[in-house]
């Protein structure tokens, strides 16, 4: 080895890219030293011999990379199909915590006259990233004051929770729950101890959704939802009145004696909402419903304003007052 040839070793073996060179084929040629030590969390061998291994049978024997998207990508490459591929996926190791990698692949500038083209595979450790990305991600689904889903993770969870429920043809809840007189217990005790309210309201909501099908958000100031997967109406209702009775058992009082209350609106998604007719069967009319989660909170606060309405303090259903008028496309 020349001095240029010592010093490039050098740096490959120095980074902690893992690089490998790979032919038309998908035989290894050369692998530096940050994939030899990755081996390791597989058990292999520093020494292991990497020379002649088919990088795609390496993926296909791993569950990790044996996706079709990986291997496409790979093999479209190696065609000339295209000039670049890369893909991030999760790498399990029998001895590691998983680590995120973001795998590139690209025909080199200059090729082995006996190896014809030759491609350069790279494997960078992202996981840090992810963990920043989905720490991010969390924060901007989350309402700051009291740890519930926000109001854009709320209308995501509904869109799924919506189609699934119209998939399964299950039962699906909504209920607006909404503090009476806040503005009144603010003016009386000043807005920390209403902040201290809305998170008291939060944890009591947080405890009824236990569920995977289940999620407290809060819609907006005093206003929070929650949503109650293959829940039917008179299972709302009940702990709707759980609800409502907690928030009065925390004895918040303001404004002289008055106590804290919530007024609540349920709306459901139901078999009852899609009784079938000679024309037209139920199952066709549940599929008909149009698939948008926000009709329930649209209903579920028509619901919550006759509550208001009807003197707070209480639980309305969107169905006692009004007719539904779900659009059944036909
Ligand atoms: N402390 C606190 N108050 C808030 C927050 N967000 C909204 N509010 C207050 O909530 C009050 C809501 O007032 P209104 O919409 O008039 O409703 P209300 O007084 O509860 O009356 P009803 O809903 O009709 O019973 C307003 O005074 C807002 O300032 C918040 O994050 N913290």
């Amino acid at each position: 080895m020349n001095v240029a040839e010592q010093l490039l070793s050098g740096i490959l073996d120095t980074l902690s890219l893992q690089v490998a060179v790979i032919d038309e084929a998908s035989s290894i040629l050369y692998v530096n030293q940050a994939w030899r030590s990755f081996g390791l969390f597989y058990g292999l061998q520093l020494d292991t011999d990497w020379f002649g291994i088919a990088y795609l049978d390496i993926c296909k024997a791993n569950e990790d990379t044996n996706q079709p998207a990986l291997l496409e990508g790979v093999q479209q490459v190696l065609s000339g199909a295209r000039d670049h591929f890369s893909i991030d996926y999760l790498c399990h190791t029998p001895t590691q915590e998983p680590t995120w990698l973001t795998l590139n692949l690209q025909p080199m500038q200059s090729s082995l006259a006996e190896q014809g083209p030759c491609f350069l595979l790279t494997l960078t450790n992202i996981t840090h990233h992810k963990q920043v990305e989905d720490r991010i991600s969390a924060l901007t689904l989350t309402d700051p004051l009291t740890g519930l889903a926000n109001r854009r993770r709320l209308e995501q969870f509904m869109r799924d929770e919506w189609s699934r429920a119209i998939r399964h043809q299950s039962s699906l809840s909504v209920m607006m729950v909404d503090a009476d007189h806040f503005k009144q217990l603010n003016d009386s005790m000043g807005h920390a101890a209403g902040d201290d309210c809305l998170r008291q309201v939060a944890t009591i909501l947080q405890g009824f959704s236990n569920r995977p099908g289940d999620l407290a958000a809060r819609y907006g100031g005093e206003e929070f939802v929650l949503v109650l997967g293959q829940t039917t109406q008179a299972e709302a209702v009940k702990i709707a009145e759980r609800i409502r009775q907690k928030i009065m058992a925390l004895d918040i009082r303001f404004a002289g004696h008055r106590l804290m209350t919530v007024s609540i609106g349920i709306a459901s998604l139901g078999a009852h909402h899609a009784q079938s007719t000679k024309e037209q069967p139920a199952r066709t009319q549940w599929l008909n419903f149009s698939e948008d989660g926000n009709l329930l909170l649209e209903q579920a606060d028509k619901a919550l304003y006759v509550a208001k309405k009807q003197g707070r303090n209480r639980v309305e259903v969107y169905d006692k007052h009004h007719r539904l008028t779900v659009p059944l496309s036909v």
